[in-house]
């Protein structure tokens, strides 16, 4: 698939990318291998000329239905064809006869209703758009033409579509092989309904599906002689156990048991349920309801279908009864008990629910508690009885929990198989299996290592089937062909199952070693597989080990392994619950050979699904397989979201990127001699007179259509992939171009003859009819014109009669209309004379109003104004009487100055009268002195 076309500057082509798997752009240089694309992103990349495929421009826009007829059949044309088709809702598509489903995420009912069914009953393959009618009606025809039992196998990741494309095969072989009811339920109503109770008990929401199938089934409708079904089985494996007491975030457990707590109030209270958060098994997770789905409608639901399937009422309820105990039991919890290394119920809740737990499951409850506290431990000489320790005691609930669960599916499974019956006579029957595709996560575990051992197995069948039968039949009619290389993966299956010394034999090995860790167990994986080419140690890892699966390289985590293989049912459980007075209960643990000694018989699940896949393989190569291979377009599993890269991963896990590499390097397509020259002989009329055989006409035909390139086998004619769509299309030209040719001569004929008919018969008519003609056109004319005098005379009268009334009528409408029209000019007037008084007394109103709006507003204006005057005339009083009050003030300083002035003079006058008057004694004073001197 390599790019073979050269390559020039501006080629379009596809280049590999890291997101998107592969980009389309265009050759913008080359130099030498080294080429440089521009992609449509924008970004040039530079690459070799041999890592880029060519863009087939002329592939149609819609895509093709079937995949060998690309012209261009390499990886990302595939990729294309399919992302175009599911961009239209084309959601199927062939390769070959493999049927590749692309889930389209949403409900596509018109394709698959009654009509559509009916349209495909006995369509040939190819015919009709791709479809699992198609693929069922194939399977159904071959086994009724053929005789031989035909097997469908589905396959594909979680999420990718298995389960719904398996229950619409059902629905069309339940229609093609149906008979009407005549009492009761039909087989093939019971074959339908078994898909919702396997749902109810087997399915649950994961992270990678909302209804995801936690257990793979084979489902063999059987049919009679006439091609009715008359009877069928259903094979399950490996069903999830550990999900019973472990829920991740954002999973749940099955859906049974929210179907349970959401039952009607009655049976609720009868088996003490309530509320899913209230049990540890469902609490782990938060999440309890799906979108879209109504448990307690589904709860319904699924007892009617039970119900349709044969489990009677008395048994409907004693499963739910298990299924109740299952929850009560993992609300046990567990303290340190009186005893050293004991352990006892931790409080009243713990003791209630065991106690409910008992009388559920109709055993004693001393011996519950019992058998998951303790062990008693049957030695040669004595029987010891064995405390467990809290931590033992809860892994010892969880046991017995999923040992019931999968003991209840497994009874339901049979009893389906047993109400629905197996037919003895039947010689023929069609398989569908619905099994997990290849997994490959971050952690994988025991379980992942069985579902990709099973996909190893099938993968080896579909080799089988498509390339070495391929080869076998090229070698059988002798034709020349080159092998064509495919990956054989028996190694790998020998590395795996290969008794002894494959890695489950070790396993088990290990498993009933005592002393085995997982440590010890893959330190023997390495030593023993050091050297095989499939098998490899991760560096730096202990205990992991890394397998080159057909699909890829799976790296397995050993931890759980051993646990995980022993399928042992511990002792304790079995002897108590096979003494349940439940006969229900104890029907699901019978006894079995070793009890009587009491020790714990060691079974390995690898070696029982290996053995059920032996078998399951036997079964499939007795059948004509078909194959759909389901494809998930993204992981938000929502509609219209295709993500290439995800899907090319899916195609080449699921081996279909290998099936058309090897389909058209080789012959796609074959057909017996006589049935080609049968069918193209019409492309060469000449080969078919009779003087050449089958086979020399083959060959004249090819030569003369030449096509090249085809091989002429023993019994049939081989043709390369492409050449059958080739020849179809020249065929349908010559059929169209004969049937223009033979309808044009028809036509010609039918015309020729119907023209002279008609006109023997027109001349004869004419003849007859002319003379008389002629007569009767005489006459008629002279009535004629009689007629038109009167009518002339009479329009006159008419019209004169019509003018006068028209004018008499046209007066009185006159003088009406006048009178009319002067009342309404009276009127007019008067009104207007009203509007003139009414608004002059309007305006009147209006001019008072304003007036003494305004004679109010003019007076407040002077009450304002005459206030502020008279605000400012006392505030100029008020000075004028501060400054008065000075001046006052002042002149009653001055006249105390002029009374002190006053006083003053007079005091001045009065000191001066006294001076005088004291120099008058001083004088008398003297001149008595001056007396007396003398
Ligand atoms: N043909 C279809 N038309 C509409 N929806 C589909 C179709 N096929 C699948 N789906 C949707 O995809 C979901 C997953 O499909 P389904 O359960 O068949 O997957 P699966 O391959 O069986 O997964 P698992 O292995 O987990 O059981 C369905 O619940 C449904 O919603």
């Amino acid at each position: 698939m390599a790019a073979s076309v050269s390559l020039a500057v501006g080629s379009l082509v596809w280049v590999e990318d890291p997101d998107t798997a592969w980009i389309d752009g265009e050759v913008v240089e080359i130099k030498g291998e080294d080429i440089k694309v521009l992609c449509t992103s924008g970004k040039t990349v530079a690459v070799k000329a041999s890592n880029v495929y060519h863009i087939d421009t002329e592939a149609p826009p819609c895509g093709v239905d079937d995949m060998t007829r690309l012209s261009y059949l390499h990886e990302p044309g595939v990729l294309q064809n399919l992302r175009s088709r599911y961009d239209m809702n084309e959601i199927y598509t062939y390769t070959g006869s493999i049927l590749i489903a692309v889930n389209p995420f949403m409900r596509l009912p018109h394709l698959y209703d009654i009509h559509m069914m009916a349209q495909y009953k006995g369509a040939a393959f190819g015919e009709l758009s791709p479809h699992p009618f198609a693929v069922a009606d194939a399977a159904y025809r071959q086994m009724i033409h053929e005789g031989i039992s035909q097997s469908i196998l589905v396959s594909g990741e979680s999420g990718a579509g298995k389960t719904e494309s398996t229950k619409l095969l059902m629905r069309y072989l339940a229609y093609m092989g149906g008979r009407a009811a005549t009492e009761g339920r039909t087989v093939e109503q019971q074959v339908l309904e078994s898909n919702p109770v396997l749902e109810a008990f087997g399915n649950a929401k994961t992270v990678r599906n909302n209804n995801s199938s936690r257990f793979g089934k084979f489902v063999e409708i059987q049919f009679d002689q006439k091609g009715r079904i008359s009877g069928a089985a259903v094979r399950t494996y490996l069903l999830e156990r550990s999900r019973v007491c472990q829920v991740s975030d954002p999973e749940r457990n099955y859906h049974c048991f929210y179907m349970l707590c959401a039952a009607p109030p009655e049976e609720v209270q009868k088996y003490k349920l309530g509320n899913p958060r209230t049990f540890h098994y469902l609490n782990q997770s938060n999440c309890y309801e799906l979108d879209g789905v109504d448990d307690s409608k589904e709860y319904i639901d699924t007892r009617r279908a039970m119900e349709i399937v044969g489990i009677s009422n008395d048994e409907q309820d004693a499963i739910f009864r298990v299924v109740a105990a299952i929850l009560h039991l993992g609300n046990i919890e567990f303290a340190k008990g009186k005893e050293m290394d004991s352990s006892l119920p931790k409080d009243e809740k713990s003791h209630f629910h065991l106690t409910t737990a008992s009388e559920l499951l109709m055993c004693d409850v001393k011996a519950l508690e019992d058998s998951l506290c303790k062990r008693v431990i049957v030695t040669r000489d004595e029987t010891i009885t064995k405390w467990l320790d809290p931590e033992s005691a809860v892994l010892s609930r969880d046991a017995l929990a999923k040992t019931l669960y999968s003991r209840l599916f497994d009874w339901i499974v049979d009893k389906i198989n047993n109400s629905i019956g197996q037919d003895p006579n039947s010689k023929v029957l069609i398989g569908v299996l619905d099994i997990y595709g290849f997994e490959s996560f971050k952690t994988n575990s025991f379980e992942q290592f069985c579902i990709n051992l099973t996909n190893e197995k099938l993968q080896q069948h579909f080799n089988q089937h498509v390339f070495k039968m391929e080869q076998e039949e090229y070698t059988k009619e002798e034709i020349d062909w080159s092998y064509i290389e495919f990956v054989d993966n028996q190694d790998i299956l020998d590395l795996i199952e290969k008794k002894p010394g494959g890695i489950i034999a070790l396993l088990d090995e290990a498993c009933m070693f005592p002393r085995s860790t997982n440590e010890t167990f893959a330190q023997k994986l390495y030593q023993t597989f050091n050297n095989h080419k499939r098998f490899s140690k991760p560096k730096l890892a202990r205990s992991d080990f890394t397998i080159h699966h057909y699909a890829g390289d799976v790296t397995y985590q050993t931890e759980l392994f051993l646990d995980k293989n022993k399928d042992y049912v511990v002792a304790e459980h079995q002897g108590l619950l096979n003494a349940s007075t439940c006969a229900f209960v104890a029907s699901l643990f019978p006894p079995s050979p070793e009890e009587s000694s009491n020790k714990s018989k060691f079974s390995s699940i690898g070696s029982r699904f290996k053995q059920q896949l032996v078998s399951l393989l036997e079964t499939l190569s007795s059948t004509e397989p078909h194959y759909i291979r389901c494809v998930k377009p993204n992981n938000l599993l929502k509609p219209a979201i295709f993500e290439s890269k995800n899907v090319l991963q899916q195609l080449r896990c699921g081996g279909v990127m290998e099936a058309i590499r090897i389909s058209c390097a080789g012959y796609p397509t074959r057909k017996p001699f006589d049935e080609f020259v049968d069918r193209f002989g019409i492309l060469a009329p000449e080969v078919l007179d009779g003087r050449n055989d089958e086979v020399t006409a083959c060959k004249k035909l090819m030569e003369k259509v030449r096509l090249d390139g085809y091989q002429i086998g023993k019994t049939k004619v081989f043709l390369r992939a492409g050449q059958m769509a080739e020849l179809d299309a020249r065929r349908t030209e010559v059929l169209g171009r004969s049937a223009s040719i033979i309808q044009r001569k028809v036509r010609a004929y039918l015309s020729r003859r119907t023209f002279i008919l008609i006109r023997r018969s027109a001349v004869q008519m004419q003849a007859a009819c002319r003379g008389q003609l002629a007569r009767v056109l005489y006459e008629s004319m002279r009535r004629k014109a009689a007629c038109l005098r009167i009518q002339t005379d009479l329009r006159m009268y008419v019209a004169r009669k019509a003018y006068r009334e028209i004018c008499f009528s046209a007066i009185s409408i006159q003088a009406g209309i006048r009178g009319m029209a002067a009342r309404e000019d009276l009127r007019f007037r008067r009104q207007t004379r009203a509007a003139i008084i009414i608004q002059s007394h309007c305006r009147r109103y209006l001019a008072w109003l304003q007036y003494t709006r305004l004679k109010k507003a003019a007076i407040t204006t002077q009450c304002a104004w005459r206030g502020r005057i008279a605000r400012k005339e006392l505030r100029t009083l008020k000075m004028a009487a501060r400054e008065t009050g000075a001046l006052q003030a002042a002149k009653n300083k001055l006249e105390k100055q002029v009374e002190e002035l006053t006083w003053r003079l007079q005091l001045e006058k009065r000191m001066r009268a006294d001076l005088e008057e004291a120099k008058t004694l001083e004088i008398r004073s003297y001149n008595l002195l001056c007396k007396k001197c003398n």
